[in-house]
């Protein structure tokens, strides 16, 4: 039976945290190999450990699986996480990716200089409120089941419930307008492997500290 599945970035969100989400939701416990400065990410690279230079790197099964989606979407399919067919895993494809849409404007707050900050947030908060959060509101509202997809847990209500956590530390009233999705965000964070990662203590990272800010752009040369 392989080891724990380990995962190799730094202490931080970025893009591994929604792998995180995943893996907890799963009930899989997992390993974390945190790096501090560029040498030790340049180490991995000279190691041969991460086949297109970049992180997130998972080891998992005997792999060490690269790129975002391929890992989120090996670990759904694994953990049945993923729909019942076809057609199911269509319409949880297209919900996680644009979850991950908004998420990718999100996780980038943090990086943007101060004088473009307002701005950014009221195209977070215009684009959650107008593109995103409306579609979930009606899917979940006109097929009046629990879930998103199926009436069966599936990755497209952790990602979900991890992008609305998102948007609420940008807006702490964003879900004012959608009370079907305050009952969904209730009901998921209830699961209990969701339950006990939202406890304190538990491998979620909190919001990027600006502190750090100098540190990530170091290690990655932004
Ligand atoms: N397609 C891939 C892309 C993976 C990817 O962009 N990895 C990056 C670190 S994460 C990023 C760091 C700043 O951009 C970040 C950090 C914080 C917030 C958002 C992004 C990396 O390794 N940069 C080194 C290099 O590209 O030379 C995937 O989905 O996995």
């Amino acid at each position: 039976m392989a080891g724990k599945p380990k995962l190799y970035y730094f202490n931080g969100r970025g893009r591994m945290e929604t792998i995180r989400w995943l893996l907890a939701a799963a009930g899989i416990e997992f390993e974390e190999q945190f790096f501090e400065t560029r040498e030790e990410l340049l180490k991995l690279r000279q190691d041969g450990a991460l086949l297109f230079q970049q992180v997130p790197m998972v080891e998992i099964d005997g792999m060490k699986m690269v790129q975002t989606r391929a890992i989120l979407n090996y670990i759904a399919w694994k953990h049945n996480l993923y729909g019942k067919d076809v057609k199911e895993r269509a319409l949880i494809d297209m919900y996680v990716e644009a979850t991950m849409d908004l998420n990718e404007i999100i996780m980038h707050h943090p990086l943007q200089p101060p004088e473009a900050k307002a701005k950014h947030l009221a195209t977070i908060i215009e684009k959650a409120t107008t593109r995103y959060f409306p579609v979930y509101e009606k899917a979940l509202k006109d097929h009046g089941q629990d879930f998103l997809v199926g009436n069966r847990f599936s990755r497209a209500d952790v990602q979900l419930l991890e992008t609305i956590l998102m948007a609420e530390e940008c807006k702490p009233d964003i879900l004012s307008k959608f009370p079907v999705l305050q009952a969904f965000k209730a009901r998921i964070s209830n699961i209990p492997t969701i339950k006990k990662f939202l406890q304190p203590g538990s491998q979620r990272k909190p919001p990027l500290d600006v502190k750090l800010l100098p540190k990530v752009l170091s290690i990655f040369n932004i």
